[in-house]
């Protein structure tokens, strides 16, 4: 049998308050599970928790990055690795095999290196005496499987749409194949049309390559678009977790209730 991709049981993560600020529980108690090659979507407002499960599950926590959020309870299994036995100085096995599209991930790109550059570094980071033929072959294939032009290469993120930087970001963090992408709000900030396209592209990709994601969305149109699995997050717990129709059709709660009304009326009005 293979291993899951990621597996949670009552995971619970903590920011600690930075000069005096108390600590926050941003996610208590969440199980779940994501088999290699399947998609998990997770919905939920503004600061229920979504970003820091998506953090701890990319091996993203204190014990990694600053300012990461700590496991303070339960289990986190990812491609077979404990996240709560990752050191910084040897993430690197996690962070080699786990593709990270961070919110805003277009506006983080560095701006002093071109599209191509940004999108070769983790390439150099695993290889890094890899031979400049080669990194730019598998460049040009990252830049292609996003629909981006070749033109698009020597350009840098100022001189870039905000699609074409968020694709350049999505390229980047798909250029090690990894076996699990975790996306944080992949489309944010880009206009309908352009949004369409690049769930596209990633799901083109994905079926292409099998690899396992966690996807977090605003949009229930949008989740139904990468997946039929959905968690939806409130005050930092799972309030839905189960297939699509099977949580908008059966939630209790307010927030899973107030989403499935929001699918209906979108459902008249098409
Ligand atoms: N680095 C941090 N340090 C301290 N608290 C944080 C940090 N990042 C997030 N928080 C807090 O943790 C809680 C969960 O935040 P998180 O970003 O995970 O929510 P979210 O659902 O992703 O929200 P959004 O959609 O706005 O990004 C919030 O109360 C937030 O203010």
């Amino acid at each position: 049998m293979s291993t899951a991709a990621v597996s949670a049981r009552d995971l619970s993560l903590r920011f600690s308050g930075i000069e005096g600020a108390p600590s926050v529980d941003a996610v208590q108690g969440v199980s779940l599970d994501i088999a290699p090659g399947e998609t998990l979507a997770i919905l939920g407002e503004a600061g229920s928790g979504k970003s820091a499960l998506a953090q701890a599950i990319a091996g993203l926590t204190d014990r990694t990055v600053d300012r990461g959020p700590k496991v303070i309870g339960g289990s986190l299994e990812v491609l077979g690795i404990d996240v709560r036995s990752l050191r910084r100085r040897d993430d690197n096995e996690l962070a080699l095999r786990v593709g990270y599209v961070p919110q805003d991930a277009g506006t983080a790109l560095d701006p002093h290196l071109t599209a191509g550059e940004n999108v070769a570094y983790p390439l150099y980071q695993r290889t890094p005496k890899l031979d400049r033929v080669e990194a730019g072959g598998i460049v040009a294939e990252a830049i292609d499987a996003m629909h981006l032009t070749l033109a698009t290469i020597p350009k840098y993120p100022h001189e870039l749409s905000r699609g074409q930087r968020q694709r350049v970001a999505i390229a980047r963090a798909l250029v090690l194949e990894p076996e699990l992408l975790v996306t944080d709000e992949a489309t944010s900030g880009v206009d309908a049309t352009v949004r369409s396209t690049i769930l596209d592209h990633l799901a083109e990709v994905q079926r292409n390559r099998g690899f396992a994601a966690l996807a977090i969305s605003s949009e229930i149109g949008e989740v139904r678009r990468l997946t039929d699995r959905l968690a939806v997050m409130h005050g930092g717990r799972f309030v839905g977790y189960g297939s699509v129709d099977e949580v908008l059709e059966t939630g209790t709660h307010p927030y899973v209730r107030a989403l499935a009304a929001l699918g209906r009326r979108r459902a008249v009005a098409v």
